[in-house]
């Protein structure tokens, strides 16, 4: 555990409900512990992350090796002025997106090597891995057409624009990497409701934490989770 604050990642393919799930994953959060709860994204999780996530998917065309070292820069400065210091106050940090998605995007649809992927990613954090990270599992051509359903979504990024076959690449190396390592991730089904999903996320990240106790005190329910479709929109 990062004591004394919690560390959680969102982690998946495209469109599949990382930013939607983590609010109000946060919100729930915020109520059940009291404590400090920041929302945040890579990349983009500060005013250099803007400039960085704007160039990285929105720039020029550049090689993989630019591309990670992109993704790893704006990740160093991350950690160091956002996600660090919330944990060493106590808060509870969630993020859409963290260094799994170097190794899944740069690796698995790159095709750099895995470890080299995830040694820069670590140099760059300074060794600061989630306590747990949700993936919410999509089948990509799925995530597409719920994308496409969405309003104000503007035309494809760099990322976006790679084709099925790279995405198909990033899904199974995020589903390697969950067996690997069944800790830390926990994986959910993204076709179900937003409200089902919630709930079993509420669940898992709860027991992940050692928040079950927490949970019964506030609810009086033997098991973690309250209603999530009180506040789910
Ligand atoms: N379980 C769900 N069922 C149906 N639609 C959903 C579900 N979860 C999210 N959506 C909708 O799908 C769209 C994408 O959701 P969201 O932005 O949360 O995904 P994301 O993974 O963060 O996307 P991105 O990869 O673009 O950042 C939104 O319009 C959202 O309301
Ligand atoms: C952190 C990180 C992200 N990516 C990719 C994944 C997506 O295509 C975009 C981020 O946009 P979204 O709105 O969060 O979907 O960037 C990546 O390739 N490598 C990374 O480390």
């Amino acid at each position: 555990m990062n004591a004394p604050g919690y560390f959680i990642s969102f982690e998946g393919g495209e469109g599949v409900g990382k930013s939607t799930q983590a609010r109000l994953l946060g919100d729930w959060l915020a109520g059940l512990t009291g404590r400090e709860v920041v929302l945040t994204r890579e990349p983009g999780g500060t005013a250099l992350g803007e400039e960085l996530r704007a160039a990285v998917m929105h720039g020029q065309d550049m090689g993989p090796r630019a591309e990670a070292l992109i993704y790893a820069a704006d990740r160093a400065h991350h950690v160091e002025t956002v996600v660090r210091p919330t944990l060493e106050r106590g808060g509870i940090v969630v993020t859409d997106r963290y260094l799994d998605s170097s190794v899944a995007y740069q690796s698995g649809g790159r095709d750099l090597p895995a470890h080299e992927v995830e040694h820069i990613s670590l140099w760059a954090a300074r060794g600061l891995r989630p306590d747990v990270t949700v993936l919410l599992d999509l089948e990509p051509g799925y995530a597409v057409q719920r994308r496409a359903a969405a309003e104000g979504k503007g035309g494809l990024d760099r990322l976006e624009r790679a084709g099925l076959d790279f995405h198909t690449r990033v899904r199974n190396t995020f589903l390697e990497r969950a067996a690997a390592d069944p800790d830390r991730w926990v994986v959910i089904d993204a076709a179900a409701s937003i409200e089902d999903i919630q709930a079993q996320v509420r669940v898992d990240v709860a027991v992940r934490l050692g928040l079950t106790p927490v949970v019964v005190e506030a609810t009086g329910i033997e098991g973690p989770g309250s209603d999530p479709e009180e506040d789910a929109s």
